[in-house]
């Protein structure tokens, strides 16, 4: 029978082409077997148990009640790193907009018309002087996928990076330049900044890391981008920052009722991740993730769920998903024992409250499957038990 993709928000069809029609539908059915999402709310939007998988195509993940799909067994994807090239390039734009007065010349160099045009224009340029980022100083916060691109591309501009992550990946740390100095705290991060650019996901521990103390610890004049996440920095305690001159500009992707319309905010409408390429490259990543995992239980990139990659080589594999308590293997096995079913392969891991196992065996007839998987469930701490065929 094929299986159903439900898709939410803009997937580019590169990813959609990933589902062979032999094998998948899109947004054909009441019960999905997965969903392919973006920034859709599924805090707001209901998916039932019977949804194997959610792939986000983006890093942000936030959007996903992440203990719901535990419990239900859902395993949650997303992209590392697709749209990390993008938010650099807008960042990079971004810092050279804060002070080099771009929008605002074009927009008056339009309105200069008539013979002396070239004249007009040599002699207004002084009002749109700017200063250059070449010698300035970058805080960054969140050294990785994103921050990590973002902190070589500023040393490329020729300015002082420092960055801050407690948790940077042995990975993140390997692309880094010994240029890069790593701030101890944001006590000491934050009075070094002439600008300070947050990417980090937005978390419980995250929620208004940056208000009123951190804004008063940070450079006369400095300014803050927010390309992270609505709710990581204070919203009032910026305002309030701009209006007594402590902070000269607020540059965010997210906009809200609390900033719209003032002087030295620019906002821009959640598109950092926004360009074709990322686009391409997150709808296929996700679409990529999703197939592995229902095709053969595999899981890669996920943040609910351990990874496990074991060949699938044997006729059957049963993949089981239950809580994370003693004894489990042992009851599963003793149950294939019962039934006379030898296990070729075989591999559990676990990550907080949720355990992953796999197992690979010969052929088994359907009755005996039906009735082994009919036990296995009835083991209480059991959440999802798969047959797959190779
Ligand atoms: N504006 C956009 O369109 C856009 C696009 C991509 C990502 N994002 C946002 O940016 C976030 C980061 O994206 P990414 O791809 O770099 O994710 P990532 O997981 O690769 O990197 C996040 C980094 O933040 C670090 N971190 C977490 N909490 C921290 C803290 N309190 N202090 C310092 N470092 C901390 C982690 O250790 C990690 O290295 C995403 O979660 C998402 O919310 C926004
Ligand atoms: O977390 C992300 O990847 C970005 O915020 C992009 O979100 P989007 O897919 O809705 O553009």
């Amino acid at each position: 029978m094929k299986q159903d993709i439900k898709t939410y928000n803009v997937i580019a069809k590169e990813g959609l082409e990933i589902f062979p029609p032999e094998k998948y539908t899109i947004n054909q059915s009441e019960r999905p077997a997965a969903l392919l999402i973006r920034s859709q709310d599924m805090h707001k939007t209901y998916f039932g148990p019977n949804v194997l998988a959610i792939a986000r195509a983006g890093a942000g993940v936030n959007n996903i009640p992440l203990v719901q799909a535990s419990a239900n067994g859902t395993v949650v994807f997303n992209t590392p790193g697709s749209n990390a090239n993008a938010v650099k390039e807008l960042i990079v734009a971004m810092l050279i907009l804060a002070n080099r007065p771009v929008v605002s010349s074009i927009a008056w160099a339009k309105k200069v018309v008539g013979a002396d045009v070239s004249l007009q224009t040599e002699k207004g340029k002084n009002h749109f002087a700017g200063t250059e980022l070449a010698g300035k100083t970058l805080g960054v916060i969140g050294l990785g996928s994103v921050g990590s691109k973002v902190a070589q591309a500023a040393v490329g501009l020729g300015m002082r990076v420092v960055g801050y992550d407690p948790y940077i990946s042995v990975e993140h740390a390997w692309q880094l330049s010994n240029e890069i100095p790593r701030a101890d705290g944001l006590s000491d991060l934050l009075p070094q900044c002439d600008y300070l650019t947050i990417h980090i996901p937005y978390t419980e521990k995250n929620k208004n890391l940056i208000t009123t103390q951190q804004l008063d610890l940070m450079k006369p004049n400095a300014v803050l981008l927010n390309y992270s996440r609505w709710g990581i920095v204070n919203e009032k305690a910026v305002v309030a920052a701009l209006d007594n001159g402590k902070l000269q500009k607020y540059m965010t992707d997210f906009s809200s009722n609390t900033i719209i319309g003032h002087p030295k905010i620019v906002i821009t409408p959640h598109i950092g991740g926004t360009t074709v390429e990322a686009e391409v490259n997150g709808a296929k990543m996700a679409a990529q993730t999703l197939r592995k995992y229902l095709e053969t239980g595999n899981i890669v990139n996920s943040v609910n769920f351990p990874t496990i990659e074991m060949p699938f080589e044997a006729p059957t594999r049963l993949t089981l998903i239950h809580q994370n308590v003693p004894n489990m293997v042992g009851r599963i096995t003793t149950i294939l024992a019962d039934e006379q079913i030898n296990i070729d392969n075989m591999i559990n891991r676990s990550r907080e409250k949720i355990a992953y196992t796999v197992i690979d065996t010969g052929t088994i007839a359907e009755p005996l499957l039906k009735k082994m998987k009919d036990r296995l469930l009835q083991i209480p701490e059991v959440i999802r038990v798969r047959v797959l065929k190779k």
